[in-house]
Order: structure tokens, then C-alpha cells, then sequence
């Protein structure tokens, strides 16, 4: 992209956010527009435009901007682009229609998918502008190569040979499916110094490339010397999908690095075989270096690796790869991985010759933070052990399809429809709002774009027989639940003044319509912990031929497998099957663990987001209690002419519950009470030792403290994630949509149950 194209892209398209409902887009030509349209639609549509790839580079890159406003100009939607093929506009009409479907309000939907069909020219730009987003969004994809990543989803049923099938009811909105892995493209120039010979490179070329080759880990992990070494002899290559770069028992005459892409790799000869896995963690991506044990230990190529998408490598011939001593580098690494297999415990029988075929056909593989290393650990053929670091086993429960749930929030719909009959359908997902928003003192300033991500994801709320009737009775609690509504409904005013009819308007429109059987509400639980020196993925290598093919007596769930930060060796577990003995195998048996079921989690989860609840309530009322003790005490003591303060103070209390004993810290953040009681007073400040008392610690009082029974679960290791989630075929979203959804989903539940 060019100067000149970055500075237009402004002028091109750009949106006017005061107001809710009318948006005005503002050309290029200076025509301006007022399109209503709803918030949530506009929301999409421009998330959709601002879509942050993981590369940082937005796709409302000024070409598509440019892409957009020449679609827009056109007649009708079919005419929009004319380099797109049939294929393209078939994908992109059935994504339209199902994206419609689940995001405009059903008035609009049939609406919209009415006049697609008849080319009015009324909604013409809408339609178009909305189609165009897509198009582009697709197009972006397909340049990158994310297109496959989009059209070979089989939850999305896309493929080009489906588009033909109603697919609305399979989709719902997703943003996230639209995001691309944006990498970059090797530049124009460093290609061009790429393809010369090693002889015709300038020192100055030399520099230039070893600066864009030092983003690839890879490349880093040589010395500089080596570095510039490489960047004289590197080549460039690029190839398309299905391209085998590698076959297994091939000779080896090149090592290679990818710059961009990814390949798959199989230790068949078979190249078609990836293209049938489902999962990925066969994959190599941007930085992964292949190729390098035909060099190392000069014999055939020892598996078969293919580009599963457009992919650019640099690849360095073997004489060069010898010469300049990588090859050193490599065997040394070899001989740590080695060298670690033969310490750990589970392969001490194994000789060292067998150690050493298994670290050539292992992988040394370094993972940040909560990074998805395996998508399915129980089913992987992939045996992970940790050397540095550790990482965490996690379960994605739905909780819609379990009963206890589904019923513990019905009970909390019924005893607060009796005594807050005045708060929505909804009451306990606001309570988790209102938790949010209680901190917040200055109420018509507050915006509803500071309200966090986890806005629209409720606290499941306590409702233990013994504690939850008199938590909610209790009048204190009521005050302080009534104050909080207040709150939000004033944010929500000042935030959008609109008139009541455009109240009713929005709420009216505001339900979403989403396929209910794909859709879910779900919670991470953390099973296990992965440390420094253990291992994940045993049950690969215990389980028999006969489970793999007929996936009888095993655990079928899908756990991840996410990084906290670690390095880990991943052995394919074949490796390891074809060559452990008896005593590996019994030892490997009594390693593997047998997670707790989704029954024994669904309790833990429940345990202990009441246990949460509590305390919120609890430290609710106490610091109610204080605020109103302190008021009593103190009813004259200001001194006039003085600005009120913000008062913070840190209250601690000690709640007991079997077996251990917790000390909770709350904050209270309020204005002075006792100013605002006395109407024509100018507003005062209290000296520091008069209203700000030094923080106490109060007595429990006996009806709010130590009664609470927790039961703890030993055997699980397992804090639920106080995130609720929405699953959408599979898949995770957390957006503002999220609050609704669940309420659709209840009331279907409470249907079923
Ligand atoms: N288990 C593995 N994980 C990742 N890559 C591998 C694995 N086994 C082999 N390879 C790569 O696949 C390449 C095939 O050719 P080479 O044997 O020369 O070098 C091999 C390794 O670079």
C-alpha cells in the first residue's frame, strides 16, 4: 500500500458514532448518506471492517476501502465486482443470506433476503454495502490463504459443492470465522535479492535480508555470523496447495524455512492423507524449519510434507547447509533432546540407538501463553512432554445441556420474579452486570463502550437451599440490587438519549435469532496441570487398535491441551509404540489419569461459582452495613464550602467455611453519603480523620458469616472459569449478544426439563 493510498482511505468511508440508531457514511466524493440502521447491525459491520488479523494489519487496508466503494457504485449486487467468478458470488450470496439470517432482526432478515432477490433499488445499498464488506472480507481470505480455512470448515459447510444447499440454518454470525492468519508476504525486493546468486549479493543487500529474516524463529536461533552466512546463500520459493515439498523415502537435497503458509506433515508416503486429518497439530507454520535429517545424517527423507495452502519458503541448498555449520547446530540439539529422553524415566530401558530415532523423529517445540497446542489431547497421536514451563488441560462443558444448571437458574428466575418483580427476565445475568458497574460513581459519564468484554456474561448467582433464600429475602440485599438497577438504567439513558417509542422500537428488535440446537452456553474447566517434566497424551499410546478404530472404552471428550508458557518435545506416539517394551507400557499405564466426568465437574463448577456468588453478596451487604454504621455515627460533622471526595477504603473480613478459612478484601468507592442528604448545602469535604475511618475489620455478624456449606472437591483439580460462553457450532464467542442468547436458551431448557 502505498503513501498516497493510506492517506484517501480516511476520506473514503469513515462513520459517525454519536448517534444509536443513524449512521452517516461519508464518501469520497463528499455525498453523505444516513443509513438507519440498527446498533447491532452497524456493530457488525464495522467489526467486520476492522477485523484485526493476527499479523496487526487490518483489512480495512485502503483496498478494500476502494474495493467497497467501487462495489457500492455499481447497480446491483450481481454487477458488483467483475473479476469475481460464479463460484465467489454463489459462497458470498449464501453467506449474505445466513449472515442476514442470524444478525438483522427477523423484520429486516425477510426484508433484506426478499429484495436481494428482486434487485430493489430502495435497499440496494444496504444490501450492497453489507454484500461488499463480505465479498472483500472472502476476498482478503482467499488472497491469504484463510479462504480454505473458511470454505473447508465442515461445520460451516461451505465447500464450493455445498454452496448449492440451504446452509442458513448451519451458521451463526461469528466474526471470529471471518478473521484470517494474516502473515505478509515475502517483499518484492527481498525477493529480488533472493533470486540472485550468492556471489552477486551486496553487504548491503546481505543486511537488508538478514533484518526480515530475523522475525523468523528459526533464523534466530543461529549466531549472527551464521545468520549473515545464510542470507547470502538463502533461495526463495513459493508453491500452491496440495504441492508435496517432500516425499517420504526421497532424497534429501534441501533444507527449507517458511516464510509464510503452512505445510502438513505425514510419516506416510501417502500425501493425500492430510488432507483427510482433522486436526492440525501436524502443521508447520511461519518459522518452522523442515527437512534438516536427510542433511544431518545423510539418509532418504523421513516423511512426506505438503503445502496445504499457497506457502513461501527460503530453502538453502545441502552443500551450503553443511558448509556454514548448521548443521553442527542441529546435531547439538539432537543430542539435547537425546540426551533428555535418556533421563526420563519413562524410556529408561530404551537403548540409546532407540532414543535416538525417537528424538530425530520428535520435535522440540517452544509455546507462549495460552496458545492451543492440541485441540483434542484424548484422541491426539502425539505424545507432549513438557521440558520448561507447563501447561493446563482444559474441558469446555456446556452448561445448556445439563440439567442441574439449567434447573438451578430456574429456581433463580422464579425466587427473584417473586421478589423483584419490577427487574427483568433476566435478573441474575444483570446481577453480574451490575457487579461490573458498581465501582462506577459518575454515571452520566460513563460510556457503554467502557463496559468490559465480560459484560453479557452472568455470574451464575448462589442459590444453595440453605443460604440462597435468605440472601435474597433479605431486604439489604434487595436495597442494594434495587440501587445498582438504578445505576444502569441511568447509564443507559445518558448514554443514548432516544425517546421512549425508539425504546420500545430497539428492545423489540433487539432479540437475535439463532439456531438453537448449535448454540450453547459453555464454561472452560481447568482438569490438569501439565509441569516441568510430565507428559500429556499417554492414552494415544495405551490405546489399542481396535479403540482407535471403534473408539469403544475410551473417553471420546475433547480436552485441550493449552500452553502456559513452555518449551515441550512432542514425540508422535507411533514412535513410541513401535519401540516401548513391556515395563515402558506398564509404566505408561499407571501414568495415564482418568479425568473427572463432566458430572463431577459440573458440581465443582457449580460449587464453586455459588461460593463466589456469596461472597459478592456478602461483601455486598457488609460494606452496606459499614457505609451505613458510618453514617449514623457521623450525622453533622462537615465542614461546608469544600468539594466532596471520592472515599476509598479497603474493608477485610474473614469468612470460615469447613476446613479452611479465607480472608476477602472488598472496596468501597462512594461519595459521601451524608453531603447528599442535606439538599442546599454547598458541598463539603470532610478532614481526612473525621470521614475516612481507619479500615476495621468487623465481626462477621452471625446471620451473614460462617454458615456457608462449601463442600470441597478433592479429587478434582478444577476452578471454574467465572466466564460464561456462548458456543456457536463448536466454537467460542463472547460478545454483547451473549445475555440474550442465554435467556432464549433457558427458556428453552426450562421447556425440555
Ligand atoms: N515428528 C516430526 N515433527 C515435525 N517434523 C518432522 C517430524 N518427523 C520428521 N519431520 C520433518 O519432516 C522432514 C522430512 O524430511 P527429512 O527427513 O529430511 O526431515 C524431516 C523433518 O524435518
Amino acid at each position: 500500500m502505498n503513501k498516497k493510498d493510506r492517506g484517501k482511505s480516511d476520506s473514503v468511508f469513515s462513520w459517525n458514532d454519536q448517534s444509536a440508531n443513524v449512521r452517516t457514511v461519508t464518501w469520497e466524493t463528499g455525498k453523505k448518506l444516513n443509513i438507519k440502521m440498527y446498533e447491532k447491525n452497524w456493530k457488525t459491520v464495522k467489526s467486520l471492517m476492522t477485523v484485526r488479523s493476527r499479523g496487526k494489519k487490518s483489512l480495512q487496508s485502503t483496498r478494500y476501502v476502494r474495493q467497497l466503494r467501487y462495489s457500492l457504485d455499481m447497480d446491483t449486487p450481481e454487477n458488483t465486482d467483475q473479476e469475481e467468478s460464479e463460484e465467489e458470488r454463489q459462497i458470498a450470496r449464501e453467506l449474505l443470506l445466513a449472515r442476514f439470517k442470524n444478525v438483522v432482526t427477523k423484520e429486516y432478515d425477510m426484508t433484506f433476503v426478499a429484495k436481494v432477490k428482486e434487485h430493489d433499488e430502495q435497499h440496494c445499498f444496504q444490501i450492497m454495502l453489507l454484500r461488499s464488506v463480505f465479498v472483500n472480507v472472502l476476498k482478503y481470505a482467499m488472497e491469504k490463504g484463510g479462504h480454505e480455512k473458511i470454505t473447508s470448515d465442515p461445520r460451516l459447510r461451505l465447500k464450493v459443492n455445498h454452496a448449492q444447499l440451504r446452509t442458513e440454518q448451519d451458521i451463526a454470525f461469528d466474526p471470529e470465522q471471518f478473521k484470517t492468519d494474516y502473515q505478509g508476504y515475502f517483499p518484492k525486493w527481498a525477493k529480488e535479492i533472493a533470486l540472485k546468486a550468492p556471489g552477486d549479493r551486496t553487504d548491503k543487500e546481505i543486511d537488508t535480508l538478514n533484518k526480515i529474516l530475523k522475525q523468523l524463529k528459526e533464523f534466530r536461533r543461529y549466531t549472527p555470523e551464521i545468520q549473515r552466512l545464510l542470507c547470502k546463500v538463502v533461495r526463495y520459493d513459493r508453491f500452491g496447495r496440495h504441492r508435496v515439498i517432500i516425499r517420504k523415502g526421497h532424497v534429501g537435497r534441501r533444507f527449507y524455512i517458511i516464510y509464510s503458509g503452512t505445510v502438513a506433515f505425514t510419516l506416510s508416503k501417502d500425501d493425500c492423507e492430510v488432507f483427510s486429518r482433522p486436526t492440525e497439530y501436524y502443521n508447520l507454520g511461519k518459522g518452522d524449519a523442515f527437512g534438516e535429517l536427510a542433511l544431518i545424517r545423510n539418509v532418504k527423507r523421513s516423511a512426506t510434507i505438503v503445502c496445504l495452502q499457497t506457502t513461501e519458503f527460503l530453502y538453502i541448498e545441502k552443500e551450503d547447509f553443511t558448509e556454514m555449520g548448521v548443521v553442527d547446530i542441529l546435531r547439538r540439539e539432537m543430542e539435547i533432546r537425546v540426551e533428555f529422553l535418556r533421563e526420563y524415566d519413562l524410556f529408561s530401558t530404551w537403548s540409546q540407538d532407540v532414543l535416538q530415532k525417537v528424538a530425530e523423529e520428535s520435535r522440540s517445540m517452544e509455546f507462549g501463553n495460552n496458545v492451543v497446542i492440541d485441540n483434542n489431547l484424548l484422541q491426539t497421536d502425539m505424545l507432549y512432554v513438557v521440558i520448561e514451563g507447563r501447561c493446563q488441560v482444559l474441558r469446555l462443558l456446556d452448561l445448556t445441556q445439563r440439567k442441574k444448571w439449567v434447573n438451578l437458574r430456574r429456581n433463580q428466575k422464579k425466587l427473584c420474579s417473586s421478589e423483584f418483580p419490577e427487574t427483568s427476565s433476566t435478573p441474575y445475568s444483570r446481577q453480574g452486570t451490575y457487579s461490573r458497574l458498581s465501582g462506577l460513581s459518575n454515571v452520566t459519564g460513563y460510556n457503554e463502550r467502557m463496559i468490559p468484554r465480560t459484560f453479557s456474561q452472568p455470574q451464575p448467582p448462589p442459590t444453595e437451599k440453605h443460604v440462597q433464600p435468605r440472601l435474597v429475602k433479605s431486604a439489604h440485599c434487595c436495597t442494594v440490587t434495587q440501587r445498582r438497577e438504578n445505576v444502569v438504567k441511568e447509564v443507559k439513558r445518558a448514554s443514548y438519549p432516544c425517546t421512549s417509542q425508539e425504546r420500545r422500537d430497539r428492545s423489540a428488535n433487539s432479540r437475535i435469532q439463532f439456531e438453537q440446537t448449535k448454540v450453547g452456553v459453555g464454561v472452560f474447566l481447568s482438569l490438569d496441570i501439565i509441569e516441568k517434566g510430565q507428559s500429556a497424551g499417554l492414552q494415544g499410546v495405551v490405546r489399542t487398535d481396535e479403540d482407535r478404530l471403534l473408539g469403544s472404552n475410551t473417553d471420546k471428550r475433547h480436552l485441550y491441551l493449552v500452553s502456559k508458557g513452555c518449551f515441550i518435545i512432542s514425540i508422535p506416539v507411533e514412535s513410541v509404540r513401535k519401540h516401548a517394551d513391556y515395563k515402558t507400557i506398564q509404566k505408561i499405564q499407571k501414568r495415564v489419569k482418568a479425568y473427572p466426568s463432566d458430572e463431577a465437574l459440573l458440581d465443582c463448577y457449580l460449587d464453586t461459582t455459588r461460593w463466589n456468588a456469596y461472597k459478592e453478596v456478602l461483601m455486598g451487604r457488609m460494606i452496606k452495613d459499614i457505609e451505613k454504621r458510618r453514617c449514623e455515627r457521623k450525622p453533622g460533622s462537615m465542614v461546608p464550602g469544600m468539594a466532596p471526595v471520592k472515599q476509598e477504603q479497603t474493608y477485610s473480613c474473614v469468612i470460615s467455611r469447613p476446613g479452611t478459612q479465607r480472608t476477602i478484601y472488598g472496596r468501597s468507592q462512594s461519595t459521601l453519603s451524608q453531603q447528599e442528604s442535606i439538599p442546599g448545602k454547598r458541598q463539603a469535604r470532610l478532614p481526612r480523620s473525621v470521614c475516612s475511618p481507619s479500615p476495621t475489620i468487623p465481626k462477621p455478624s452471625p446471620e451473614i458469616g460462617g454458615e456457608y456449606p462449601f463442600k470441597p472437591t478433592a479429587t478434582i483439580y478444577a476452578q471454574g472459569s467465572r466466564r460464561n460462553l456462548v458456543i456457536v457450532n463448536g466454537r467460542i464467542r463472547t460478545n454483547t449478544i451473549q445475555e440474550e442468547v442465554e435467556e432464549q436458551l433457558l427458556n428453552r431448557c426450562v421447556q425440555v426439563y
